[in-house]
């Protein structure tokens, strides 16, 4: 018999430790779903951040326990501010996650998320479709989410079956998924642990949010609610992460 990586009561107990730690989550998130990420990171227990002020990046960066980088809406400005973010995050060891959202549509996004892949980020996750052109990431931990997420390093594979299809029918879930990562990156330094509990913890929420919700837009504030009232419990029962073979 496997033992799964990480068990439930791991991953409750790192949600527990962002919750006693609140890490600070600076956050280069996209202009669609700066309030939901930031809502996200709160109501899990972290503090999110979110300026794209050139002049300011550095003292927040340097502030901050952990950094996510979202392409989203990616334009001249923002491909120098997120380069300055990792500089920052890189000298002074703080782990980063890049989401190439929508690397697919645009040559010059996805070579500018190879650039970023090449900076040393703890994790890469995206969609399926982002996924299949980044490839492998030999360096990071990949994620590619759906309706069942992935996760792999160079020697483990984990995936997490949780979730509900009306999370891909809410727009950021995914982008949400980036900054909630990074608060647990910031708390347990095995970063594959980390995002496989995040992963689980967004997963068991919503599977509790749609349980009490009418549809997509009931599902949203649900979701925060269960996101915020999710009890170690809850995770225990309900998680299903899973080792992969080979
Ligand atoms: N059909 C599904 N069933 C269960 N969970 C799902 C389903 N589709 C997506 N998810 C979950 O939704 C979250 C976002 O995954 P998805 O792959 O849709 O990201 P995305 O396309 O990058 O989203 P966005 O760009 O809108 O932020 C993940 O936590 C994933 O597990
Ligand atoms: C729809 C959309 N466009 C740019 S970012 C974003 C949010 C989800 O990826
Ligand atoms: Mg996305």
């Amino acid at each position: 018999m496997t033992i799964p990586f990480p068990t439930t009561t791991q991953a409750a107990e790192i949600l527990e430790k962002v919750r006693q730690a609140r890490p600070r989550v600076h956050c280069l998130m996209n202009t669609v779903v700066q309030k939901f990420t930031a809502d996200g990171i709160t109501v899990v227990g972290g503090i999110p951040s979110m300026t794209t002020s050139l002049e300011e990046i550095e003292s927040f960066v340097t502030k901050a326990d952990a950094l996510t980088i979202n392409l989203g809406t990616l334009d001249a400005e923002r491909r120098k501010v997120i380069l300055l973010a990792v500089k920052i995050a890189n000298a002074s060891g703080k782990p980063w996650i890049v989401d190439p959202v929508h690397c697919d549509y645009s040559p010059s996004r996805l070579a500018f998320a190879r650039e970023l892949i090449t900076l040393s980020p703890a994790i890469v996750r995206g969609n399926r479709a982002e996924m299949r052109l980044i490839g492998e990431v030999p360096d990071a931990i990949r994620i590619e989410t759906g309706p069942v997420d992935h996760l792999s390093d160079a020697t483990r594979r984990v995936r997490i079956v949780n979730g509900h299809p009306w999370m891909a029918k809410v727009t950021g879930t995914g982008c949400l998924s980036g900054g909630v990562i990074a608060a647990f990156m910031a708390v347990e330094r095995d970063a594959l642990a980390a995002a496989a509990s995040a992963l689980a913890v967004t997963g068991v929420s919503a599977e509790l949010a749609a349980s009490c919700a009418r549809g997509p837009g009931t599902f949203e504030p649900a979701f925060l609610d269960a996101l915020s009232a999710i009890t170690g419990e809850d995770i225990i029962n309900h998680a299903r992460i899973e080792n992969e073979q080979g």
